[in-house]
């Protein structure tokens, strides 16, 4: 397995573009079983999580090709006619990509049945997927779960719209139900939908692609069924989580750097913190400059879906207060056990202490170099974060957790100044 090795201390200078984002992509990817024939997507990422919605869409029968030319950020998926599809997601795969289960809803919209794996828990939380369920079942579909895999069959040709009230503000669940509604019958309405920039991404390709979204970005989203849509063609939304990351490394390390392809309103309370600890931060055309002080300020943080602070950008957040000046209180909403990188960072030299949702950091001066390893995405990016601002090396392993989400994540830093490098298994 792949590492990463880190030499801290250096200050970050220059400019880093971002790329697609992961999570808008998923779904967009998924949404093209909508449409028979070829969809594009460009500004997609290269990352192991597309390679593996690219495997899913093939069993089931489509084409999945990168563009050509070496730098290509383009994907086009060809969908083949109804009678050629298979709507199986399989567990082989579900259980690496906890976001296949974006395909369901196209599935059950378009071809009247899906065979999709459950996903399961994984390291951040038990993530159930019952409001994804709930919402199917009102569109007119029946759900039953036999050896570990979610069966829906519309019980009419076509799914019916509802009104659909979410127990919890889901964001694949908003994105599924959205998808499965845009070819029902009649109308559907979202109360309690997810608000974040992904989901109104989704719902701007499948209106250009014909269905009729209205409110995506807000809590209230309604949905006018078509009877069918056309293949997409889009451009996906630039990566805010991370482009967040990046703010931070900028913040911790002093250093000045221009993240270009930032979108300020889709991280607006993440660029609001760094600010309040210290960060110089200015938007300017295509993107976003920071400044780090000499030493960062604690701050207080609470998790919450879109708008709030973004669960995704805890992990960093919490290595930018593990190096600031004075305490700081974390706290994490959104997930019930995303503190592992906690004990990694404490083998480090930080000082936080978890209890329940809330850990508490007291900033110390520096951080030491040491072999850690992360068990899911964000946390092992604090890794590579801390290692940044550490005093000697950083060794992260298991780096396929940082490959599912931040492309070339080493190479971006090191063109920053950072002195890091990735070594081979
Ligand atoms: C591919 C993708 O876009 N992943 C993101 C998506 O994950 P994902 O869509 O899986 O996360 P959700 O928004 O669904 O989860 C939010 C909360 O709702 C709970 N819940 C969710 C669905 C359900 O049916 N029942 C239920 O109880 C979850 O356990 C969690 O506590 O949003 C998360 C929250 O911003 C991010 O951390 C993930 O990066
Ligand atoms: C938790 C994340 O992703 P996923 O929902 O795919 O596990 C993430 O992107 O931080």
């Amino acid at each position: 397995m792949d590492s990463i090795v880190i030499k801290g201390g250096k200050r970050l200078e220059g400019t880093v573009k971002v790329s697609g984002a992961k999570n808008a992509a998923l779904p967009l990817l998924a949404s093209s079983l909508l449409a028979e024939g070829a969809s594009t997507f460009r500004n997609v990422p290269e990352l192991a999580d597309i390679a593996t919605m690219g495997k899913l869409l093939s069993s089931m029968g489509c084409g999945f090709e990168r563009g050509t030319g070496r730098k290509s950020t383009s994907i086009t998926v060809t969908v083949p006619p109804a009678a050629d599809l298979e709507p199986i997601a399989p567990y082989e795969l579900v259980k690496t990509m906890r976001a296949s289960v974006l395909v369901l809803g196209p599935l059950v919209a378009r071809y009247g049945k899906a065979r999709v794996s459950l996903p399961g828990g994984c390291a951040i939380g038990a993530r159930p997927i019952d409001q994804h369920l709930m919402g199917l079942e009102k569109l007119g579909a029946t759900i039953s779960l036999e050896h570990g895999y979610v069966q829906a069959k519309a019980r009419s040709r076509r799914l019916t719209g509802a009104r659909i009230n979410f127990d919890v503000a889901t964001v694949t669940g908003t994105e599924n139900l959205i998808m499965a509604a845009a070819l029902a019958k009649g109308t559907t309405v979202l109360e309690n939908a997810a608000r974040e920039p992904e989901v109104e991404d989704l719902a701007r390709s499948l209106n250009a692609m014909g269905a009729q979204i209205e409110g995506a970005g807000t809590d209230r989203i309604e949905i006018q069924g078509v009877d069918s849509l056309q293949p997409a063609d889009h451009d996906v939304i630039p990566d805010r989580i991370e482009a967040g990351t990046f703010l931070v490394a900028a913040a911790i390390t002093g250093g000045d750097v221009f993240v270009e392809g930032c979108v300020p309103d889709h991280l607006e309370v993440v660029i609001e913190k760094l600010r309040e600890a210290g960060a110089l931060i200015e938007a300017r055309d295509g993107g976003v400059r920071v400044r780090g002080p000499k030493r960062l300020k604690a701050v207080d943080v609470k998790t919450q879906p879109f708008p709030g602070f973004p669960t995704d950008m805890q992990a960093q957040l919490m290595v930018a207060m593990a190096v600031a000046e004075g305490s700081s209180v974390v706290t994490e909403n959104v997930f019930e056990n995303r503190y592992m990188h906690v004990q990694e960072l404490s083998r480090m030299g930080a000082n936080i202490a978890v209890d329940g949702k809330t850990a508490i950091v007291k900033g110390s001066a520096r951080l030491s170099g040491a072999p850690v390893m992360a068990t899911d995405l964000r946390a092992s990016a604090s890794l590579v974060l801390a290692g940044l601002c550490a005093e000697g090396t950083t060794t992260v392993q298991r780096v396929y957790h940082l490959d599912r989400g931040y492309q070339r994540i080493e190479k971006k830093l090191r063109a920053l100044g950072a002195e890091i490098r990735r070594v081979k298994a």
